[in-house]
């Protein structure tokens, strides 16, 4: 089966947009430029973008376990509507992948309902306890993407040395949800000017920064590759920019929240505003962009947290931490930070596909003949409100609501198959 994309605009290396065409034949690019092929089904790209399928390191999909916030069709079909292709799930579902038998379900549950690819991690400790080390080889073999206990830091360093130390013999990626348990003191937003106003106990950014400064010490120690999520504060980026400089294995992660929003913007005690970590100050946000514009931070990954309604309802104290992510990302950061030319689309582009696929080692994340057909067609400039009610994401919970936003992805072609089109007047 081929199929056969016509006018439709892809970046070349130097960043510019120019027209070509992509012939797909079943999973592959079997030509860039090329004419169209007899019998082939003709697609349509009127103009529009067509980017690499994005690449998220970093997703919550809930099953097994926790259905009523997110399902894997629910998960994936958000991930397909945002643009994503390739996406890593954490493990804090129910069981958790520490396991043979544990991921063996996953991947059975991945197989019967995902609509994109969907890549599970096995965690660092035995049901995410932080105490007994999973056998991270075992998990690799058997389909493991990389090892975390997202959700969770890893208290105990001889903990985190050991696994890191065993990720080096395979070569294996160590991510790490970096906490400090003994500094989170109850908080539920940043400990800044806002949560005082709020009178709302914070979080202060050494309860992250301090276990970033100790995992990259470990990382050198044990030769491993080191991966920090949802990095925050100033103080974590200064933390992975000297371990870079010091010639240690680390990469870095951004989430969108974290580029768009800081303590301030929070209204009001709203739990669509919590999630963990929380929105730093002003200072912390211009440090990421910066971060992320001089290399100290690898790419964007959202942290699709679904929680439900109930959940979310009743001011920040009590609801569990995360907002969603997946139907947002691309129109907010093109609009706010492409539109307004602090970034180049190539730039965002290679923030969300090729850099997260390059640190996980994946095949994936790039547009070239012989390579996967992930693509992902965006008319840049609709413009379009979010509106939380027609999301495919079972949650809601985000702070963007309302907001406008341009470049909508209207097509999303994972592994040659068409997994989301946009139809006209939806729901
Ligand atoms: N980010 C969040 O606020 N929440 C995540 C866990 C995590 O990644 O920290 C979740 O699973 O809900
Ligand atoms: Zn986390």
């Amino acid at each position: 089966m081929m199929k056969y994309i016509q006018n439709i605009q892809m970046l070349n290396e130097q960043g510019e947009l120019v027209s070509t065409s992509i012939t797909i034949e079943n999973k592959v690019i079997a030509n860039i430029g090329g004419e169209q092929p007899d019998g082939a089904e003709v697609i349509d790209g009127n103009g529009c973008f067509v980017s690499p399928g994005f690449v998220d390191l970093h997703v919550h999909l809930r099953e097994p376990g926790f259905e009523h916030k997110e399902t894997i069709e629910t998960g994936t079909k958000s991930a397909a509507k945002g643009g994503f292709t390739t996406i890593c799930a954490m493990p804090n579902t129910k069981p958790v992948p520490d396991s043979i038998e544990n991921l063996n379900l996953i991947m059975g549950l991945i197989e019967e309902s995902a609509v994109v690819r969907v890549l599970p991690y096995g965690s660092l400790t035995v049901n995410e306890a932080g105490e007994k080390r999973t056998n991270i080889a075992e998990l690799k073999e058997h389909g493991a993407v990389a090892f975390s206990d997202d959700g969770i830091g890893i208290q105990l360093s001889s903990t985190m040395y050991e696994q890191m130390q065993d990720a080096a013999k395979i070569d294996a990626v160590v991510v790490a949800h970096c906490e400090d348990n003994s500094l989170i003191y109850d908080g539920v937003m940043h400990e800044g000017i806002r949560n005082k106003e709020l009178g709302l106990p914070g979080i202060p950014s050494i309860c992250e920064s301090v276990q970033i400064a100790r995992d990259v010490l470990l990382a050198e120690a044990a030769g491993a590759r080191y991966h920090v999520c949802h990095v925050s504060s100033k103080e974590s980026v200064r933390a992975v920019r000297d371990a870079k400089a010091a010639g240690i294995r680390v990469t870095a992660e951004v989430c969108p929240h974290h580029l768009l929003l800081e303590e301030m913007d929070i209204p009001s005690d709203d739990a669509n505003w919590k999630m963990n970590p929380p929105l730093r100050g002003k200072s912390d946000l211009d440090s990421l962009h910066q971060a992320l514009l001089d290399g100290t931070i690898d790419c964007i990954a959202t942290d699709h947290a679904p929680h439900t309604e109930e959940e979310k309802c009743c001011g920040m104290v009590g609801a569990p931490f995360g907002i969603v992510g997946f139907e947002t990302a691309f129109p907010l950061l093109y609009t706010n930070f492409v539109i307004t030319k602090k970034w180049t689309l190539k730039q965002l582009v290679d923030w969300m596909s090729v850099k997260p696929a390059e640190i996980f080692d994946l095949p994936y994340g790039k547009i070239e003949v012989g390579g996967s057909a992930d693509l992902t067609i965006i008319d840049l400039n609709k413009e379009q409100t979010i509106e939380i009610e027609k999301f495919e994401s079972k949650g809601r919970n985000t702070p963007f609501n309302g907001w406008k936003a341009k470049g909508w992805p209207i097509m999303t072609i994972c592994g040659g198959n068409v997994v989301y089109e946009e139809v006209i007047n939806e729901k």
